[in-house]
Formats: structure tokens, C-alpha cells, sequence
């Protein structure tokens, strides 16, 4: 049986950033451990495969929209067979270089098994063999969120998994879940000429809060593909090798539809569930995932230390590479645990309009002030052809600090980086509007916004 400082259990962005932490502060023999495929979610099957798709997507749009411009172009022809190889090509470029990392672990410190808990001292690898430590990082990521009426449909299910592997641009795919990975993927199919219906249940769409924007990017997603958040689906079966489902469609009432495949994006779930917890003294919430410590990254005040994905708190690849190296580093000091340095929030989809939410969202304010800009009338937007979308500055009634923001709308990656900024700052409305604006920008929205939300709190 072999004894080691730290376990890492997970080799993915969280995993690999808590191993080189945890050995530059004092852990000598550190193991990882990772039984599935390496290469990280973020390089293999997220970030990366899902924005080369969105970009090849939005290249077909664009010769659509040329026309506007005055452009007289042919119909665009999409290679299905070119475009999901490049798609693939240069994913695995980015998964070679995270193999490159990998590589360069030492011999006997990364173990391709999985792991679970026999007690707070051990855990029992797949392949049978035993291991103990002083202390654990559990970096064990997400997996696709089971949704029971879809099984009807069997293999004709795909999640973000299994999508990039495709040989076609299906015809038709119905997409369950208009969240962030939905409304990603949907949108591109939708783009590269499938016939695309997204479903969702609450409500919901791409984790917007503000009741305004939500209805307004609702709208906006549903002028370009069939989009209803809070659909009634009677049933999903397989028949023909086609996926048949009976809905509620808003115009028409019930009817039935069939499809080439279902794309499955309806949230995902920590795989702590996998890992013998309840043989430990982790505690854990009622959704089943260890209660933490959110700066330190341990799991109450034991020797478990939990980042990314695994924790189902922000499951965004900047937040598991700075938890990851929290978590290492408290690993490598255990008994002595800092808090770790945490960013503003920062989540963008990259969907056309984009979105971007920023610190604190709408829902956790007291008394809200909100500063509006509509990107309709923009100046730059409209010259880009790209005038859709509101913007919203959000203070707290009484205190002249920017808060947060929610943003539909064109270039939100850019202007969510600008607003995160300053929110970290801890500036106020008064301040960031004597930074410098130029002109033609769509950051001049960004200053319309401000200044109304200046009035607002002048008003308040
Ligand atoms: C389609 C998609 C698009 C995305 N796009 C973005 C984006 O644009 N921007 C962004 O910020 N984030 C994005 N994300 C989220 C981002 O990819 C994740 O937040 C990040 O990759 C999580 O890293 P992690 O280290 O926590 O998990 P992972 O990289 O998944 O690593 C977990 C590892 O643990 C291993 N493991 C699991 N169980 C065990 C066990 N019992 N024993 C041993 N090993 C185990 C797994 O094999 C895996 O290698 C996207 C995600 C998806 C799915
Ligand atoms: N651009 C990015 O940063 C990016 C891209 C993709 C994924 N991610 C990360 O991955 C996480 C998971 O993405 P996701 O899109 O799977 O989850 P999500 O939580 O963003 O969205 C899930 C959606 O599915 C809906 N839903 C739940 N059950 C349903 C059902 N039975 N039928 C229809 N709809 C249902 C929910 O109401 C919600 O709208 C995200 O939270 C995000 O952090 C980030």
C-alpha cells in the first residue's frame, strides 16, 4: 500500500492546477488520479470545440447577412465533412497542448484509474488496489445531466460530450435546455442549416436573472430558430431511426416531430456522487456535493480540499484553475489554510447577441438602481449591423459603487471584461465615467448606461 502526502483525485484543469501548487507549498509526494479520458473538459469537449463550431456557424451567417451591406453573395455551401474537421483539428491541437503538461508528470504520479472513498484516510482504485494520504483534493468535475423523458429516445441522444464527434450537420435536432451550452450549440447547428427546435422548462434562458433582458433575448433567439422555455414535451420515442417527439407548440398546439438526434444540454452534475463520500467526514448540501469553504476551498474543517466543476458552484474553466490552485496550495499547508484571492464574477455565452452577467446579479440586490442602454440605436452597433440587445448597470440604492451588470447584446465579452474590471476596483458610476470613451465604440453604450444609471442614483 502506498502512502502519499496529497491525492489529487481529477486531472483536469482543477486537478492539474491544485498538483503544481500543492508541491510548491511543501507537499513532496503527491499523486493525481484520473480514470477517464485526459486532456481536460475545457480542451476536449467545452471551451474549445464549442467555440471552433460557433465560429464556423457565425462564418455562414455572415455571407447570409452580407446583403444588408449591399452585398449581393450566392447562397453559402456548407462542407459539413471540412467544417467538423476543423473543428476537430484544431481541438486536438489544444488537447496536445495540455497532453504536453501531462506528459511531463513524473512517472508513477499521475495513475489512470478511478478512486473512491473506503475511509478519510483511503481510497480504492478501480483496478483494485489501495492508496492512503493525509490529505485529498477532489477535482473530479461534471458530467451531463440525466433527463428520464429523453430515454425513450436511446442512442439518438448526444450531449456536449459526444457532439463534436458527429460526421454531419444533422437536419433536424431538438435541443433540451436553452442554458449556456443550449443556446451555444443550438445556435450554431441552427447556423450551419439545421432545423433546430430548443426547449426548455422554467422559464429560463442563458442564466439571465433580469426579467427585461430575459424576455427580450427570449424574443431575439426566437426570431431566428423555434424557442419555447417553458415547453410541454408528451413524449420522446425512437422510431425509424429517427427521434419522435409529441410537444406543445406554441402556435400550432400538440403536434409530433421527428428528428435526426436530441441535443442533451439541460445542466450538468458534480461526480463527487461517485466518489464514496458518505465513507468520510465530508458533509454534504441536499443536492449531494461537499459543503466548502468558497476562499480556502476545504470541506469544513477536514483534510478535503474540493475545486472546478466538482464543487457545482460557478463551473466556468477560470474558476476551476483558480480553485484548483487554492485547493492545492491549503493541501500543501494543511493545518494552516488561507483564503485565496477571487475574482468578480464573470460568465459570458457565446451566443449571437452574447451575454454577459457581471457581479452581483439582479436578484440579490436590496433596492436596485438600474442604469439602461438599448443597443438598437447605438451608434457603432447599428454601423456593424449588429443593433440588438439591452444593456444593464445595476447599484444599490444609497451607495454610488457599480455592482453588476447583465448584457444581450454585440461585442458583451468585451464590455462584461471592461464592467468586471471596474467592479473589482470597487469604482463608482462617478468614477468610471472620467475614464476615456473614443468614438465610434460600442463601449459609448457602455457610458450612456452609466450616465443613466448616475441620474438614476442622483434621483433615488
Ligand atoms: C460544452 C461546454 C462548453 C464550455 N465552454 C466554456 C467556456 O467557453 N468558458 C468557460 O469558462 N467554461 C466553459 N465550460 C466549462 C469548463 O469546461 C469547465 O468549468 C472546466 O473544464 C472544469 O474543469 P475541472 O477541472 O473542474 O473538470 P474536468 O476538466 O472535467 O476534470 C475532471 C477530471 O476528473 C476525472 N474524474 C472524474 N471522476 C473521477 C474519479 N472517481 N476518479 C478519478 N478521476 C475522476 C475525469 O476523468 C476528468 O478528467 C464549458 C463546458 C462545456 C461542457
Ligand atoms: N461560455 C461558457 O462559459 C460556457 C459554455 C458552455 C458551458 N459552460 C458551463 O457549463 C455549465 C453547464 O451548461 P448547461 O447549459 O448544461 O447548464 P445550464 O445550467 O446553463 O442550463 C441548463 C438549462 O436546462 C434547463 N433544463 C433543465 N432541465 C430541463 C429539461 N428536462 N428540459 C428542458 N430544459 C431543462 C434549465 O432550466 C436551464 O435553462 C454552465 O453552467 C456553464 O457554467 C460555460
Amino acid at each position: 500500500m502506498s502512502h502519499y502526502d496529497v491525492i489529487i483525485i481529477g486531472a483536469g484543469t482543477a486537478g492539474l492546477n491544485a498538483r503544481r501548487a500543492a508541491k510548491a507549498n511543501g507537499a513532496e509526494k503527491v499523486v493525481m488520479i484520473d480514470g477517464g479520458p485526459l486532456g481536460t473538459t475545457c480542451a476536449r469537449v467545452g471551451c474549445m470545440p464549442s467555440k471552433l463550431l460557433i465560429s464556423a456557424a457565425n462564418a455562414n451567417y455572415g455571407v447570409t447577412k452580407a446583403r444588408m451591406f449591399g452585398i449581393e453573395t450566392q447562397e453559402p455551401v456548407v462542407n459539413d465533412k471540412a467544417v467538423l474537421e476543423r473543428v476537430r483539428f484544431e481541438r486536438d491541437r489544444f488537447v496536445g497542448f495540455v497532453m504536453e503538461g501531462i506528459d511531463n508528470v513524473p512517472e508513477g504520479e499521475l495513475i489512470r484509474e478511478y478512486a473512491e472513498f473506503i475511509d478519510d484516510h483511503t481510497v480504492k482504485l478501480s483496478g483494485g488496489r489501495i492508496l492512503t494520504a493525509d490529505k485529498f483534493v477532489l477535482a473530479v468535475g461534471s458530467r451531463p445531466r440525466h433527463v428520464p423523458i429523453l430515454d425513450g429516445a436511446e442512442d439518438l441522444i448526444l450531449s456536449s460530450d459526444h457532439i463534436f464527434e458527429i460526421e454531419s450537420i444533422p437536419k433536424s435536432v431538438a435541443v433540451f435546455g436553452p442554458g449556456v451550452i443550449g443556446l451555444e450549440l443550438g445556435q450554431a447547428l441552427s447556423r450551419l442549416g439545421a432545423d433546430v427546435r430548443l426547449f426548455g422548462r422554467s422559464g429560463s434562458i442563458g442564466g439571465i436573472q433580469d426579467p427585461e433582458i430575459r424576455e427580450y433575448a427570449t424574443k431575439t433567439f426566437a426570431e431566428e430558430f423555434y424557442t419555447d422555455t417553458k415547453a410541454t414535451i408528451h413524449s420522446v420515442r425512437k422510431e425509424n431511426g429517427k427521434a419522435i417527439i409529441s410537444y406543445e407548440h406554441k402556435e400550432q398546439g400538440k403536434i409530433e416531430e421527428s428528428f435526426d438526434f436530441i441535443l442533451t444540454a439541460s445542466g450538468r452534475v458534480s461526480n463527487t456522487d461517485r466518489l464514496k463520500l458518505e465513507n468520510t467526514s465530508v458533509q454534504v448540501n441536499g443536492r449531494g456535493t461537499p459543503i466548502y469553504n468558497e476562499r480556502t476551498m476545504q470541506c469544513g474543517d477536514t483534510h478535503f480540499f474540493i475545486a472546478g466543476d466538482a464543487n457545482d458552484d460557478i463551473p466556468l474553466l477560470h474558476e476551476a484553475s483558480d480553485e484548483g490552485k487554492i485547493a492545492g496550495k491549503n493541501a500543501g499547508t494543511y493545518p494552516t489554510v488561507d483564503p485565496g484571492h477571487r475574482r468578480t464574477h464573470l460568465g459570458i455565452v457565446f451566443s449571437e447577441p452574447e451575454i454577459a452577467s457581471i457581479g452581483q446579479g439582479y436578484n440579490s440586490f436590496k433596492d436596485l438602481v438600474i442604469g439602461r442602454v438599448s443597443f438598437e440605436g447605438q451608434g457603432r452597433s447599428r454601423v456593424m449591423g449588429k443593433n440588438k440587445g439591452l444593456m444593464h448597470l445595476y447599484a444599490e440604492k444609497g451607495d454610488r459603487r457599480l455592482r453588476g451588470a447583465q448584457i444581450f447584446g454585440p461585442s458583451a465579452e468585451h464590455l462584461g471584461h471592461l464592467i468586471s474590471w471596474v467592479v473589482q476596483q470597487e469604482l463608482t458610476v462617478d468614477q468610471i465615467l472620467e475614464l476615456p470613451f473614443y468614438h465610434p465604440v460600442v463601449e459609448e453604450g457602455l457610458r450612456t448606461a452609466l450616465q443613466d444609471l448616475q441620474k438614476n442614483l442622483n434621483e433615488a
